[in-house]
């Protein structure tokens, strides 16, 4: 009724030419999620070339014995092993999991995503072209050849097709070759044509390439049900069969719920399951029967209900001998490695070929090997090559976000209505108070813009790098700092192009001072740049972060000098804690230091000027450092200068380790 070891192993038509591959055997696995049971006693396996479904109904512990079969979710009890050998992390590299959901950058095309997977997933060791070439093979593998340049695309922006989507989901994972394969429930969401399409390229790829692949899956059709090898079937955390996918219309039968013809096998033993909890008892009642009769795979049959799990049969692991040997063979590749230059990182035995070579090798069940190999094998990149397509591809997908067409079109209209309403402004004690507008008018405008820019972008791109920091694509440093270099020339674009347009049909003070004022500006935006980033990782929510920055931007511009230069005493502290405060001081110092002189008002017809010096007899001009005295601007420009590096180095620190220790994926 059920399937033996040598059933799973000789499926006709099964062609393996992807060398050794994994086999999974799980024995009695129970796992918690908090208090509660969720999976109790589950046994199965799965040969190298074959596919096997998990199904149940809703809760049924599906995705759960999904995570814990990949490692991602502690074991209770019982084993899981891959090839005898029980899941340690270098076996872990040779299993991939594709999420449920598809994320990725919308604004990436298809070939930018999976170039860039092969880029910090392979290994240094090989070259760009092999990764390339690695690329082309997955992407004619899964048929995406005619989307290559299509975009990823996302709610609001058309792009790939669900099933294309799917696939490009399946590919990522691919592109490191991994030998086990699991899906959450690659079908769902997909029309019948695209998921029987999806499933049968899998199937194609698994028996050619000796993968073995486990995948939850629900309602399928039958078409679908049958191109699977073996099922699953859970309920309420407990197995209710698990055998050959086509015997299972026979197990039903055998404890007497026959299938009337035409019925789809999969809605049957689903609806059964669902009937009452009568039925269903009997159902898991008879699989575990099932479980102690002849017909189970001997490694199988173990105990429920805490007896004894019998060991995994001798002839699962590898000749004692053969093995001590590959192990000694390995550590002689490390002790040759260990011993070379550091220059020769790009020679044949660099830490990448090691790699590559221990991940083609049978994996060894030994400590002191393990530590050795997962020193060498922590990420499967440099740091550099992580950050350097980290940055390409951040910026590929900010640049439509910071400077699209409706940002340029802003940027422009704000640059010409500014540049008005303040034209060739004359250096009057009447227009001083505009002057200082204009002033703080730039100091918000490119603070608050790069803040609000980078504020939304870390939340939207929240999902996607959980999903590649949790298979450990690449290191968080990597990414914070490609995030943080790669978005630079777009946020100090709108600064260098606008700011200096403003400037000089404003007719500010002169060259010297516009270089500084410039260069006051870019540490301004990158000070602003740092807060949003900060909030947004903090905040991991677009909305929250939106809200908390709004109320931070609010605060900012109140406190910045200008509204009000005399707070309450016990608030004046306050205005500390305000960057704008500091750019603001900066760029009146620069318009009022070795600058030409101000009218004053008494010369243009307003009887009582507020400077001493209009007060003189016959005195028609106000020196320009009078008008700092006399707005308290009186600190040295560095003074004020200086707290906006403070300000970037403390939020991007905190950032970091934010995102670092706080924000881990899950
Ligand atoms: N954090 C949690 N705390 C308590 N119970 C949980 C938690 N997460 C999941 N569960 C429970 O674990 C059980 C199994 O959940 P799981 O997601 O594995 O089911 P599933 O079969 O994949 O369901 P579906 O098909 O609806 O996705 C469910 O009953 C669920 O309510």
């Amino acid at each position: 009724m059920t399937l033996s070891n040598s059933d799973m192993s000789s499926k006709p038509g099964t062609k393996t030419n992807g060398g050794r591959g994994l086999e999974l055997v799980f024995r009695d696995v129970t796992a918690h999620i908090g208090p509660k049971e969720v999976l109790k006693d589950v046994s199965g396996m799965v040969k190298a070339g074959q596919l096997l479904a998990i199904m149940g109904p809703s809760g049924a512990g599906k995705t759960t014995l999904l995570n814990t079969l990949a490692g991602r979710n502690p074991l209770s009890s019982g084993e899981i092993t891959l090839n005898g050998s029980k899941i340690n992390k270098s076996l872990k590299r040779k299993v991939c999991y594709v999420l449920q959901q598809d994320v990725f950058f919308p604004n990436l095309t298809l070939k930018e995503t999976l170039t860039f997977a092969a880029m910090v997933r392979l290994p240094d060791s090989m070259s760009r072209k092999e990764k390339l070439e690695k690329v082309n093979e997955i992407v004619d593998a899964l048929d995406l050849t005619k989307c290559l340049e299509t975009i990823m695309g996302d709610m609001w922006t058309r792009g790939l097709s669900g099933g294309e989507k799917k696939r490009a989901n399946i590919a990522c994972e691919l592109i490191t070759d991994p030998l086990m394969i699991y899906l959450d429930e690659p079908t769902s969401g997909l029309d019948y044509s695209t998921a029987f399409s999806l499933v049968q390229t899998l199937k194609t790829y698994a028996r050619q390439h000796n993968k073995t692949v486990v995948a939850t899956i629900h309602q399928p059709s039958s078409f679908i049900f049958y191109q699977f090898d073996s099922l699953l079937l859970m309920s309420e955390g407990e197995s209710a069969y698990y055998g050959d996918i086509d015997k299972v219309v026979e197990f039903f039968g055998s404890v007497g719920m026959e299938m009337s013809q035409h019925y789809n096998p999969a809605d049957f033993v689903l609806e059964k399951l669902k009937e009452d909890e009568k039925t269903r008892k009997r159902i898991v009642d008879a699989a575990y029967d099932q479980r102690k009769k002849n017909e189970w795979p001997t490694m199988l049959r173990g105990s429920q209900n805490g007896r004894k799990i019998e060991n995994v049969p001798s002839s699962v692991l590898k000749d004692d001998a053969d093995k001590s040997k590959r192990f000694y063979d390995k550590i002689n590749i490390i002790k040759r490695f260990r011993s070379k230059p550091k220059e020769a990182a790009n020679d044949e035995e660099d830490p990448g070929s090691i790699h590559m070579s221990l991940m083609e090798l049978d994996e060894i069940d030994n400590g002191a090997m393990e530590t050795v190999i997962d020193k060498k094998r922590k990420w499967p990149t440099g740091f550099l090559t992580q950050y350097t397509n980290l940055t390409i591809r951040t910026f590929r997908q900010s640049k439509t976000q910071i400077f699209n067409r409706f940002k340029v079109i802003e940027a422009v209209t704000m640059t010409i209505l500014v540049s008005l309403i303040w034209f060739q402004l004359p250096r009057t004690e009447a227009t001083l108070r505009d002057r200082m507008g204009v002033i703080f008018f730039m100091s918000m405008n490119y603070g608050f813009t790069p803040l609000f820019d980078t504020v939304t972008s870390f939340p939207s791109e929240r999902m996607v790098i959980n999903k590649e920091r949790a298979s450990g694509w690449y290191r968080v440093s990597a990414y914070y700092l490609a995030k943080m270099t790669s978005e630079l020339p777009l946020i100090l674009a709108q600064p260098l192009v606008f700011g200096t347009i403003v400037y000089w049909s404003v007719g500010l003070n002169g060259v010297s001072a516009y270089f500084a004022t410039l260069g006051t500006l870019f540490i301004h935006s990158i000070a602003g740049q740092s807060i949003g980033l900060f909030l947004g990782i903090a905040c991991m929510d677009i909305r929250r972060a939106m809200t908390i920055a709004t109320v931070c931007i609010m605060t900012t511009m109140l406190l910045g000098g200008f509204y009000t230069r005399h707070l309450p005493f016990w608030l004046s502290w306050l205005k500390y804690i305000s960057f704008l405060y500091y750019t603001f001081h900066c760029l009146m110092s620069l318009e009022f230091t070795d600058a030409p002189p101000v009218l004053c008002a008494s010369s243009t017809n307003i009887s009582v000027s507020q400077f001493s010096s209009c007060l003189h007899q016959n005195a028609t001009t106000i020196p320009s450092h009078e008008v700092l005295q006399f707005f308290e601007i009186d600190w040295p420009f560095w003074q004020y200068l200086l707290p906006l590096f403070i300000f970037i180095i403390a939020f991007r620190i905190a950032g970091y380790f934010v995102l670092r220790f706080v924000q881990r994926p899950h």
